[in-house]
């Protein structure tokens, strides 16, 4: 794997880490299958608790590659490849292991869709957080729209969606988006110290929570609601105001 490196360390913790530092870690095709495959990796193995994660202390992630899904033209095109994340998400959701985002830097778009299907979600405090989609003229479009609703009261997930505002660690944490804010120098032995006491359980009491959390869904809802949010997030792609949006982007750059 080389966009998303695996370390199953022996400490019950399976860390993912997405690596595409000099993109801000953003997502492309690559990027989608090995993190699916790290998933499968992780599913099997003997850690607890799963972590995703960036590399660098820059970003978490940037969201979908726009220098490479601008190529994306029609609601076909799009559909495609929002359909093919959203599995993953859908996936990461009901993961059978508890999932930790621990945001190491900056999460915006897609970034923060991958955040709202784990269960927990920490941050550095220099992160800066948002659901920036409104500004490229779509919606959310990986279902994490969603899954930010199951996550969040509805008044918090409605003004993070709608606004697309930006927010810092703080703020989110205080909207009910992150559990915590780690403030340590290392920041992966923050997560590391973080994680402690749930780690002080064993395999089976974790994994039997974690079935009772998923037990609260109703599988084929979230499933119907992802896909509505993905065909709509698909219908907006190709208009004018996304398209021209993305341009503005990709010109700055
Ligand atoms: C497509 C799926 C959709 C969904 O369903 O959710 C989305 O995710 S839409 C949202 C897509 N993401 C964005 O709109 C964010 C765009 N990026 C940014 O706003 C900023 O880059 C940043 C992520 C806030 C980081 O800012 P900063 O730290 O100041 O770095 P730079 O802006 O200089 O970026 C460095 C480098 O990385 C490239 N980059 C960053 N994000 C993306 C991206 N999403 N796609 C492609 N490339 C990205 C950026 O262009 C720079 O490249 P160079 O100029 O070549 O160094």
């Amino acid at each position: 794997m080389k966009t998303v490196l695996l370390e199953q360390s022996n400490d019950g913790i399976t860390w993912i880490r997405l690596n595409r530092e000099e993109r801000r870690n953003a997502i492309n095709i690559e990027m989608m299958e090995e993190l699916d495959a790290a998933l499968s990796a992780a599913e099997e193995d003997e850690s607890r608790i799963v972590v995703i994660t960036g590399v660098g202390q820059k970003a978490f992630c940037g969201g979908g590659d726009l220098s490479v899904f601008h190529k994306l033209k029609t609601e076909a095109e799009a559909k495609e490849m929002l359909l093919k994340m959203g599995t993953i998400l859908e996936r990461l959701f009901f993961f059978p292991k508890v999932t930790v985002a621990a945001l190491n830097g900056t999460a915006v778009g897609g970034g923060c869709e991958i955040a709202s299907a784990c269960d927990l979600r920490i941050a550095a405090p220099h992160a800066k957080i948002g659901f920036v989609q409104g500004a490229q003229g779509i919606t959310t479009g990986w279902g994490g729209g969603t899954l930010l609703t199951e996550r969040l009261t509805q008044l918090a997930a409605m003004e993070m969606l709608m606004t697309a505002r930006v927010y810092h660690s703080e703020e989110a944490r205080e909207l009910g988006f992150l559990q915590d804010v780690i403030v340590e120098d290392s920041f992966q032995e923050g997560v590391k110290n973080w994680m402690a006491p749930y780690l002080k359980q064993n395999k089976g009491v974790l994994s039997a929570y974690k079935a009772r959390l998923i037990d609260r869904f109703d599988r084929q809802m979230i499933h119907n609601r992802m896909n509505n949010e993905i065909n709509e997030c698909a219908r907006l792609w190709e208009t004018d105001d996304h398209h021209e949006a993305v341009q503005r982007f990709l010109e700055k750059r």
